[in-house]
């Protein structure tokens, strides 16, 4: 990477688009935005150049943007800030890899004809992270762009945690545990060593709190286990999705309530989750702020298996050295992880009240008191960095 070089990252989740712009060899971040809102309510666009400052502002009143329409504005948009600047690589997040891809990928079109028949088992994400990568390639071909896969990190699973009970015709046709969020967790993984490096070594489970929601238990920063599994439904409820069900659940749905495919898939991944239990939203701000006891058991139950999946992954690895929380909710909210830590007290975990409440997006820190026998420490998630770097590695070995 020569010093205009630059390398542009898209993640594009189900209602919003985020970019990232690095430049040079140290990948140093120019500028960063989204364009949220997408399909609902008011579409809004937002920058921030590398110091912070506001680098651009939008508000659609009318009609909501879809994904293409976001994409053709952000190209649109990046246009102003790649001027004098080389575009080595487009790097995007991609949910499902399925089980042939366990590494960064050189996108083209075969290569994306295989991953959209991998959408079954990401139906809120795959095509979203799809339709921005065809946009590039139809506006700019001779980009070189990048796939970086959320189940790539996972792959260093141990089998038995990849496996469910199932027969071996059905595992063969991959039909197994993936684990996602792995951009996120590689990120922990590597800051590990500077803000702790006697964790180096140790046993670690991460918690990604965002809209979609895991937890990954890694020992020398290699994945272990994993609360997803084959697809991202699986594990701790989410903003919308319902985590993990008794499978018995979606027979009776179909067999007892008449409901077809289309309907389950909606509730499980749409309908369910904070969203379904409050009955009023997705969003861990609105339930906090509200004082419905609809809202405080959605909280509750959020919670309740945070610690439910804590120690099933301590387990895994055989005792615990450090909770680390990371994604919106991990990083912002202060009662959650207050709950999550008091409910971890059997393990030895002691958090520091004053800590953990000046805690956040501010940067990494620690928020166990300094005898806790398990540390705590809240990470702010940087999956664009990673993707990053692996997309410019790939370009640069190439
Ligand atoms: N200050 C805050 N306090 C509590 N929750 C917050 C705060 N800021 C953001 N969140 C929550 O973070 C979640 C979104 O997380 P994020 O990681 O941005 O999502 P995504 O998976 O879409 O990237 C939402 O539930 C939001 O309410
Ligand atoms: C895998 C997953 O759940 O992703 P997100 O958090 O972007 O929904
Ligand atoms: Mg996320």
């Amino acid at each position: 990477m020569a010093p205009n070089d630059a390398v542009v990252v898209i993640n594009a989740g189900s209602s919003s688009i985020k970019f990232s712009l690095f430049h040079g060899a140290a990948l140093v971040p120019a500028l960063k935005g989204k364009v949220e809102n997408l399909y609902a309510g008011r579409t809004r666009f937002t920058a921030f150049d590398a110091a912070g400052r506001p680098a651009g502002e939008r508000l659609w009143d009318g009609t909501p943007l879809d994904h293409e329409q976001a994409m053709a504005f952000l190209i649109d948009h990046a246009g102003e800030h790649l001027q004098g600047l080389h575009v080595r690589a487009v790097g995007h997040r991609i949910v499902h890899g399925g089980a042939r891809y366990s590494g960064p990928q050189r996108l083209d079109g075969a290569v994306l004809e295989e991953l959209a028949a991998l959408t079954p088992l990401a139906p809120l994400h795959l095509p979203h992270n799809l339709a921005p990568v065809r946009a590039v390639l139809a506006l700019a071909p001779q980009v070189p762009q990048v796939g970086c896969f959320d189940t790539a990190f996972h792959t260093a699973q141990p089998p038995l945690a990849q496996a469910f009970a199932l027969p071996p015709a059905i595992t063969e046709r991959g039909i197994r545990r993936y684990g996602f969020h792995g951009l996120s967790y590689e990120y922990i993984a590597s800051r590990v060593t500077d803000f702790a490096p006697h964790l180096a070594g140790g046993r670690v489970v991460a918690a990604h709190l965002g809209n979609g929601a895991s937890m990954c238990a890694m020992r020398s920063g290699r994945s272990v286990a994993s609360t997803m599994g084959f697809t991202a439904v699986d594990g701790l409820p989410m903003g919308t999705r319902c985590g993990a069900l008794d499978p018995g659940v979606v027979l009776y749905l179909i067999d007892e309530l008449g409901m077809d495919v289309a309907a389950v898939q909606r509730l499980l991944y749409q309908e369910s989750g904070l969203l379904g239990v409050s009955g009023l939203s997705a969003d861990m701000r609105t339930l906090e702020a509200s004082d419905d006891p609809r809202a405080r058991l959605a909280i509750d139950l959020l919670v309740y298996r945070i610690g439910r999946e804590l120690g099933s992954l301590t387990a895994a690895l055989g005792g615990l050295d450090a909770l680390v929380f990371s994604g919106g909710i991990g990083e912002n909210s202060v009662a959650l992880r207050a709950a999550v830590c008091r409910d971890a007290a059997w393990l030895g975990l002691a958090l520091d009240e004053e800590a953990n409440a000046v805690a956040g997006a501010s940067g990494i820190s620690r928020i166990s008191a300094p005898a806790s026998k398990v540390e705590a420490w809240v990470v702010p998630a940087n999956e664009e960095l990673m993707i990053a770097r692996h997309a410019a590695a790939l370009v640069e070995e190439a």
